[in-house]
């Protein structure tokens, strides 16, 4: 079968966050599986040039329509890590790819409702015809609109498309101009069953044209499918995706076992598995090294995160001063996008300077992020949602025990210590409900206490998140079930 994943994100190339490595991940194991797989990007100006293999010029001229104009694009190809990627280069004065970043742009709407039509537009007159295409999140869901108002017809008959909802914390909802900007009628798509925003009808909500467009919609855990269904965690597309019930559902993401392996991890200075837990000892050394953490026999508890509304940065900062207060260590590696949050951090970082045991990198850094999922004893994952969280099932594989909130995703892969209803063998963290400070205080006191008081049952925990098979095996056979369900041949 021949798959084009259309995506604002790739990593290692271009990654923000989770999205990057659902695409990189799957797309690399749908090769394995033998299927043919190309990715389509922005050609960014932020690309990590340096990981891409022969990169050459496969199309020039490429006339992509804007408005009643058109802008003349490149597009390049090259491989990464295996999987021939795309990357689409407009020649304009708007340089909407060359800001030295991904997304935070004011005219992120336009620039991706761009990227859209000119991939159909390089498809079409490339001669490509995929089976599927596979597109995710709000900044590509006008292909399925554009596919189906305007390309089926053009020549791209029987591709089938299957979308993705990473977060619908992120909709994409702008005025109508983006419909004539890719050559799309207002009056035939801004009504109630198609692109019109469920809360401001004079707005278009692209993540919902995405939804009643695509032959097929997931996201990513059956938990967060349920909530976004039927709780204010769907923040006004329950009903849309009620209506669409049909072809809507749950694909737990997996985690690419070659980059995140504590037993052959290169950025880690000693390997480990679930029987050589005892290897941890050298890397919380390294990390307390690296972070000029004194060396004591304290538990280490992590955050890696986004500092975003999402992760519930308020309670972040609280498990920061908790984690001290309880006489443990504290790394901490974040980035915030918004300045009023990245201030906060800042401050929280200045008070911090010098404490022998709490140290906040305010940065993104993927080589740290190693170290600290190899170093640490516990995470911290307060998330107001999440779709499904890569974080704590990176930690559970090196060991790291989650102290996680019970939503989204979270609550499909970790399972209480002390009430989960599962057997012994399948608990591997701590979960709370509420969003409050003692909610949260409560589970830390938990496994702070079981690692002081009760090592050997702390270590089985460690042990039990490790031996699940994270890897992306089964989910890609569930998106193949999917891809050969909606296919036309
Ligand atoms: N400062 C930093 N430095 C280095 N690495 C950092 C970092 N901050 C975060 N990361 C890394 O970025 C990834 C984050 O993954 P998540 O799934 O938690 O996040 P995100 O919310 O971006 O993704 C969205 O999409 C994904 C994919 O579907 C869903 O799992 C998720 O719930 C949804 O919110 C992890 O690999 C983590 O290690």
């Amino acid at each position: 079968m021949y798959i084009a994943m259309v995506s604002a994100e790739c990593a290692p190339i271009a990654k923000a966050g989770g999205l990057g490595d659902v695409v990189h991940g799957l797309s690399r194991e749908l090769l394995a599986l033998g299927q043919e797989v190309e990715v389509f990007l922005p050609g960014y100006d932020s690309l990590r040039h340096d990981l891409i293999e022969g990169r050459r010029e496969v199309y020039r001229n490429l006339r992509v329509p804007y408005f009643d104009q058109w802008i003349d694009c490149r597009v390049d190809s090259g491989e990464v890590d295996g999987v021939t990627c795309f990357f689409i280069e407009p020649d304009s004065p708007h340089r909407f790819f060359k800001r030295g970043r991904i997304y935070g742009e004011s005219d992120d709407a336009d620039r991706f409702a761009f990227f859209c039509r000119a991939v159909l537009e390089f498809m079409l007159i490339s001669g490509r015809r995929p089976d599927v295409i596979h597109c995710h999140d709000w900044q590509t869901a006008l292909v399925p609109v554009l596919l189906f108002e305007l390309y089926q017809r053009l020549g791209l008959t029987d591709v089938r498309v299957c979308y993705s909802l990473h977060n619908v914390g992120y909709q994409g909802v702008v005025g109508e101009s983006i419909l004539r900007q890719v050559g799309l009628d207002p009056a035939r798509l801004m009504t109630a069953d198609r692109l019109q925003d469920p809360a401001d009808p004079r707005a278009v909500n692209l993540m919902k044209g995405g939804i009643v467009f695509s032959n097929f919609v997931n996201t990513v855990s059956p938990r967060y499918a349920w909530e976004i269904q039927n709780t204010e965690q769907g923040m006004g597309l329950q009903d849309v995706l009620k209506t669409h019930d049909g072809k809507f559902g749950g694909v737990l993401n997996g985690i690419d076992d070659a980059v995140w392996n504590p037993a052959t991890d290169r950025h880690i200075p000693e390997p480990f598995d679930a029987d050589r837990l005892e290897g941890k000892e050298a890397n919380r050394r390294a990390l307390r090294a690296y972070l000029g953490l004194v060396q004591a026999e304290k538990p280490i508890v992590a955050v890696v995160s986004r500092l975003d509304y999402q992760k519930g940065v308020y309670l972040l900062r609280f498990g920061i001063a908790h984690a001290c207060a309880l006489d443990c260590q504290l790394a901490l590696l974040g980035a915030a996008l918004d300045p009023v949050v990245a201030e906060q951090f800042r401050r929280l970082q200045e008070d911090t300077e010098g404490h022998p045991d709490c140290r906040l990198v305010l940065a993104y850094d993927e080589e740290l992020s190693h170290l600290i999922y190899a170093g640490a004893d516990m995470i911290l994952i307060p998330s107001i949602y999440e779709p499904c969280g890569l974080t704590q099932m990176i930690a559970m594989k090196y060991g790291v025990v989650p102290i996680a909130r019970r939503v989204g995703g979270l609550a499909d892969t970790v399972f209480d210590a002390n009430y989960s209803d599962r057997p012994f063998e399948e608990r591997n963290g701590y979960l709370f409900d509420d969003l409050t400070e003692s909610a949260l205080a409560s589970a830390m006191e938990r496994a702070i206490d079981l690692w002081r008081n009760h090592p050997e049952y702390f270590r089985q925990l460690q042990i039990n998140g490790m031996r699940v098979d994270r890897s992306w095996g089964r989910p890609a056979r569930q998106y193949l079930d999917i891809y050969s369900h909606i296919r036309v041949h």
